[in-house]
This record gives C-alpha cells, sequence and structure tokens, in this order.
C-alpha cells in the first residue's frame, strides 16, 4: 500500500504561534497527508489538558508529540533570556533523536518534510543535515515579515543600529509602497528595557536566514490584504486567514480551556450590541488601567463579553472595581477564555475591542467585524495601522498623557466604533475579500494547493 506524505510541524512555544500552526497543520491532514505536531513538553500538556477529548492526541489526522525544553529549574521557565538560552542550546539535538526515532521505527511514514516556525528558523539547520525538505511558517504580517527581512540591509544603510534603534527621524522605511515603522511601532520596542529589546532584536535577525534558505515561507494572511508587502518577500506564500470550523473546534491548540458558556450567551443578546474584549495571550494590565476597562465598560452601556485571564492583572490576583460585577450582572459575561472565533463569527458582535495581535486581528477581519484597537507590544501597533489608517475598519483607543486609556476614552470609543456605518460596510468588505481568496480559484486556495502539491512531489 502506498504510504501517505508525512510531515513534521515545529510549533515556536507560544500561544500566537500554536494556535495558527495547528489550524495549518489541520488543513495539511485534510489532504491526506499525516502530520505530526511538535511543542515542548509543557506547552504539550497545556494543549492537550484544554482538548475537549484530552485523551487523544491524535486529533483529524494531526498528532500530537512533545520533546522537553531543556529547562531544568523551574523558576528559569520564567526567565525569558534563561528559557530563550536552554531552549535554542537543546532543541536541535531533541528535534533530531525526534525525527530519528520516528524514522527508524516502522510505525511511521518516514518524515520527509519540516515545517517550522520562522522565528526558530535555527532549528532548520538539523533538519538539512538529516536531507529532509523544509519550509518556515511566519505567525505576523506579511509587512513585518518584510522588515524582518530588510532589516540587515537597514543596518548598512544606517537606520538602524546594531541594537535595533533607529539612528535618525525617528522612522524606518522599507519601500514607498508601505507605511514607514516609527521607533515605538519596531516589534521590538521595549521602552527602558533595552536587554529585553536586544534579545527580541536578536530573535528576529534569524528571519532573513530562514526566508532566504527555504522554497517557501507560509504566511497567516491573503496576498491582496498586505500585495505590496507580500512583493518584498520573493518566496512568501500568503494562504491565509485560517478559519477554525465548529467542526475542528475540538483541536484549537488552546493553552487554556474555552469557555463555551458566552456562546449560548450570546444567543440571548441583540444582533449588533455586545463588545467583545480580548487581549491575546500575553498582554497584561496595572490595577488601574484593569479598573479602568471595567468601568469604561460599565459606562459605555453595552452588553459585553470580556476575556478576562487569571493572569491578566500582571502577577496579582484579578480584583474588580467595588460593586462593578453587580452592577454589570444582566448584561456583562466575563470568561477566561472564549472560543475567539466562534465569538466574533456570532452575530450579536458589534465591535471587537483587541490588542491587535495578528492572529486576531486576521480572525476579525474574516469574520467582518469592527475594531477597537488597543495595541500592547510588538508587531501590534504595526498593525493597528493597518487597521484604522489603511483598512479603515477600526478606531484607536488612545492613552492619555499618563499612559493610561480612561473609561470615558473607552465608552466613547465603543460607542462612536457601533455607530460608525464606514467602518461596518469596510469590515463586511474585507470579509469578502477574505472570503474570496480562501475559494476556489483563489490566491490563498491556490498557493495552499500549490504547497500540498510540493509535499506530495
Ligand atoms: O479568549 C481567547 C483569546 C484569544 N484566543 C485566540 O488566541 C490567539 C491569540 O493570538 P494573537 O491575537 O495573535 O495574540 P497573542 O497571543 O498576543 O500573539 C502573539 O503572537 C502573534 C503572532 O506572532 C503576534 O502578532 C502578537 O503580537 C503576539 O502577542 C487567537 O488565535 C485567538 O483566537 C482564544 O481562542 N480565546
Amino acid at each position: 500500500m502506498a504510504r501517505r506524505p508525512h510531515v513534521m510541524v515545529v510549533a515556536p512555544p507560544a500561544q500566537g504561534h500554536v494556535r495558527p500552526l495547528l489550524k495549518l497543520s489541520h488543513q495539511i491532514a485534510s489532504q491526506g497527508i499525516k502530520v505530526t505536531f511538535v511543542n515542548t513538553e509543557i506547552i504539550h500538556a497545556k494543549v492537550v489538558a484544554a482538548m475537549s477529548d484530552s485523551k487523544n492526541e491524535e486529533i483529524g489526522g494531526v498528532t500530537l508529540v512533545s520533546v522537553p525544553d531543556g529547562v531544568e529549574q523551574e523558576d528559569d521557565r520564567k526567565d525569558i533570556f534563561k528559557f530563550t538560552e536552554c531552549f535554542q542550546r537543546t532543541m536541535p539535538g531533541n528535534l533530531k533523536d525526534l525525527i530519528q526515532r520516528t524514522n527508524d521505527s516502522n510505525e511511521d511514514e518516514p518524515i520527509r518534510f519540516v515545517l517550522v516556525g520562522a522565528t526558530i528558523g535555527w532549528l532548520l539547520e538539523v533538519v538539512q543535515d538529516l536531507g529532509i525538505k523544509q519550509a518556515a511558517f511566519w505567525t505576523g504580517s506579511p509587512a513585518g515579515l518584510a522588515f524582518f527581512c530588510h532589516v540587515p540591509k537597514l543596518i548598512e544603510d544606517g537606520v538602524l543600529d546594531m541594537n535595533g534603534n533607529i539612528v535618525e527621524n525617528d522612522q524606518a522605511s522599507i519601500s514607498e509602497e508601505i507605511p514607514a515603522w516609527n521607533c515605538s511601532e519596531l516589534p521590538w520596542h521595549f521602552p527602558g528595557e533595552q536587554k529585553l529589546q536586544k534579545l527580541f532584536f536578536d530573535m528576529g535577525l534569524v528571519i532573513r536566514p530562514t526566508a532566504q534558505h527555504v522554497k517557501w515561507i507560509l504566511c497567516n494572511a491573503p496576498y491582496e490584504l498586505h500585495s505590496q508587502a507580500c512583493d518584498l518577500v520573493p518566496n512568501i506564500l500568503p494562504v491565509g486567514p485560517f478559519l477554525t470550523t465548529t467542526e475542528n473546534s475540538a483541536s484549537t491548540g488552546s493553552f487554556w480551556l474555552e469557555d463555551t458558556s458566552c456562546l449560548s450567551w450570546l444567543d440571548g443578546q441583540e444582533a449588533g450590541s455586545v463588545v467583545y474584549v480580548a487581549f491575546g495571550s500575553i498582554a497584561v494590565f496595572s490595577k488601574q488601567q484593569f479598573d479602568e476597562i471595567a468601568l469604561g465598560l460599565e459606562l459605555s452601556g453595552q452588553p459585553f463579553l470580556w476575556v478576562v485571564r487569571s493572569d491578566l492583572a500582571n502577577g496579582s490576583p484579578v480584583a474588580y472595581p467595588d460593586g462593578f460585577l453587580e452592577r454589570v450582572a444582566d448584561r456583562g459575561k466575563i470568561v477566561e477564555w472564549s472560543p475567539q472565533e466562534n465569538v466574533l463569527a456570532h452575530p450579536s458582535i458589534a465591535v471587537f475591542l483587541t490588542h491587535c495581535g495578528w492572529n486576531s486581528t486576521m480572525e476579525g477581519a474574516s469574520l467582518g467585524v469592527p475594531f477597537l484597537c488597543w495595541p500592547y507590544f510588538a508587531d501590534q501597533f504595526y498593525n493597528q495601522k493597518y487597521i484604522c489608517d489603511i483598512w479603515k475598519v477600526g478606531l484607536k483607543v488612545n492613552p492619555g498623557e499618563d499612559g493610561i486609556r480612561s473609561r470615558t476614552e473607552i465608552s466613547t470609543k465603543i460607542q462612536q466604533g457601533i455607530c460608525d456605518d464606514n467602518i461596518r460596510i469596510n469590515a463586511s468588505k474585507l470579509k469578502d475579500l477574505c472570503q474570496k481568496c480562501l475559494s476556489k480559484g483563489g490566491s490563498s486556495f491556490e498557493n495552499f494547493k500549490k504547497f500540498i502539491d510540493h509535499l506530495r512531489s
């Protein structure tokens, strides 16, 4: 009997990477290709624990496996510098062992192809040594990818220094066709934290060699959405946006258990009335800012669904303003983690108050939801620029001089976002564009087909 092609997918250890890579893996598996999905042990345990059937580690043709992350002292896992050092030192050997073990056993089809998250593209050296074909996956926007690929040139031209600072003019431009990056929009910008900035900047330096090394670098966007940026990366293969349908929602790759009670709660709300508030997996807030969000939602008078992760309050236990929960009980729903795409697809949703992580951006765009933008760090400020200034599907929620977004600003933008017909019309056009790219004959559909043909060749 002919053996199925076997692809190994290796995910960087973060929610914003695991989720889109797992969605892509399901899409690949649906074409009759075997997929082994590799997480670190800690991430694997979280993903499996959050699955509706947590005994089953094979879902929809994707087998979930794990390797150690190399960390021996638990505390080192909380220290990003120590973690990165351990991970980079041990991961190549661990991955090599896993591939060899799999290929030596007769149980599985041998691995003929490895797809890695581009931020850990240095792993491809191991794969190269084993004579296995390779591709990379970029989790952010095509513009972000183009920017990282241009970093060496920006350094050479004296626009950036070796620590990633803009040397003059407060702007870095890579083409006249797409907006320049301001200092605060640099993906590695951490004000006052030079060491952290350098770590992220150095991690980014791996992107260009990775992109040059592989035949294709896939990304979670349709070509038409960022066409000028895509044109700056010769081997980009835009295959997104990925959507989790209700049929495969059992294996979303979430690190937290999805609280589906919010879907029946949404069923009870009026169409186009609910503010959905979610800041992805990393953003945290001070007590003062957390209270302003709560009081802004209250002041808006709208029903809201708010995702409050247990770690959202920056290490402190989550505590709401006095009497808040009682006052909003009849129109507020709070969950620790939602089935986000099902939420965004729900007719009751009016606006999405978001940190503008790329996955959330693509999900909101492909489901036609207007945005209220509250970027937190990394690529999110530049994503906000596309959402508000280029696609014109959102409004910025601006901080005051003290850096805090006030309850009045939050409530005002909620009302403006709900009433703005132009934004709603543009959001609906964006949804149509995404759907068209994914349908038969569309750019993402054809690109994905090309990739599958390559896997089979
Ligand atoms: O209650 C929730 C909240 C979020 N999500 C999902 O979690 C993912 C979050 O991804 P993203 O919106 O990209 O945010 P982060 O988790 O913060 O992602 C990191 O990774 C992204 C991709 O590289 C970057 O764009 C971000 O800036 C970076 O913070 C999305 O798929 C959401 O659907 C849920 O399923 N339920």
